[in-house]
């Protein structure tokens, strides 16, 4: 089951189809996967959950002004990546996530990095990755992985680089997530076959569908930088459905209300 998390739209006039984009989040246990990804989706940080649960979200988002259907999965691999397939033959790009206080996760992350390098090597593709050093906040109190070894190895990967808290600015963490969406979709434009970029024109030739029917797309005009992907989605594992508060503040008044995940407790 996949859970939807909203938001409004921008730019409501843009007609194009909405680039799809799936991102896998891999760590070790504890690194704050969970956290990242709920933070980045309902903009609050969570402190209970169910590290066995995994499960794919998807959220639309608007990134340089492109329609973004975006599906993250978060997943839960215990110690050592297991049973990689369902990620790796699914994710158009991969966060890796360790925590700053923990020299274990850190090492985790580079097992995971070298199994992204193996499966590029092995399918001749480019899978963008983003090594995140997570819990930024507790680095005055118990760092064990300077700043510059994150570099170093996201270096050695050829990877993006950032330090993040899921405690810290929803901001930070999203900048993170789009990071990630431009990286696959520039890998995705260059893996597309070409097309053309703008169509000004629909003539009905004889021998040829018209192009709304060969594309499904409503109008003729179009731009077509955006890509539709054709990767299936997993079959994930079940998770409950909770309604919560969004706040415990607004309870006197009618309060909105968020869909999430049995074991996540809002605060
Ligand atoms: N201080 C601090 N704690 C965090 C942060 N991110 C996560 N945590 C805490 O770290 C613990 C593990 O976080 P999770 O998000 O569940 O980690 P995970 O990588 O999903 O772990 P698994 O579900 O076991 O794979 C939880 O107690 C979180 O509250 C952070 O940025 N700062």
């Amino acid at each position: 089951m996949s859970s939807v998390f909203g938001k409004p739209r921008a730019g409501g006039g843009q007609q194009s189809a909405p680039l799809e984009v799936n991102l896998a989040i891999l760590g070790r246990r504890g690194a704050g996967k969970s956290a990242l990804t709920v933070k980045f989706l309902t903009r609050r940080f969570i402190s209970e959950y169910d590290p066995n649960l995994e499960d794919t979200y998807s959220s639309e988002e608007t990134v340089d002004q492109q329609h973004v259907h975006l599906r993250v999965m978060d997943t839960a691999d215990l110690d050592t990546p297991r049973n990689c397939e369902r990620y790796l033959n699914w994710a158009h790009a991969f966060l890796v996530v360790y925590s700053v206080d923990s020299r274990q996760s850190f090492e985790g992350s580079s097992s995971y990095l070298e199994l992204l390098a193996l499966h590029a090597k092995e399918t001749q593709r480019n899978y963008p990755a983003l090594l995140l050093g997570n819990k930024l906040d507790m680095a005055q109190y118990s760092r064990q992985v300077t700043e510059a070894e994150g570099a170093a190895l996201a270096g050695r990967f050829g990877c993006l680089f950032f330090e993040v808290s899921a405690c810290l600015d929803f901001e930070h963490v999203q900048h993170v997530f789009h990071e990630a969406v431009r990286e696959a979709r520039r890998e995705l434009e260059k893996n597309s076959p070409a097309r053309p970029l703008f169509i000004s024109e629909e003539r009905a030739l004889p021998h040829q569908a018209p192009l709304t029917a060969r594309h499904g797309l409503a109008s003729c005009t179009f731009n077509t930088l955006s890509t539709v992907s054709l990767k299936e989605m997993p079959t994930v594992a079940q998770a409950k459905l909770v309604t919560v508060k969004s706040s415990r503040a607004q309870s006197k008044r009618k309060a909105p209300t968020l869909t999430l995940l049995k074991g996540f407790k809002i605060f």
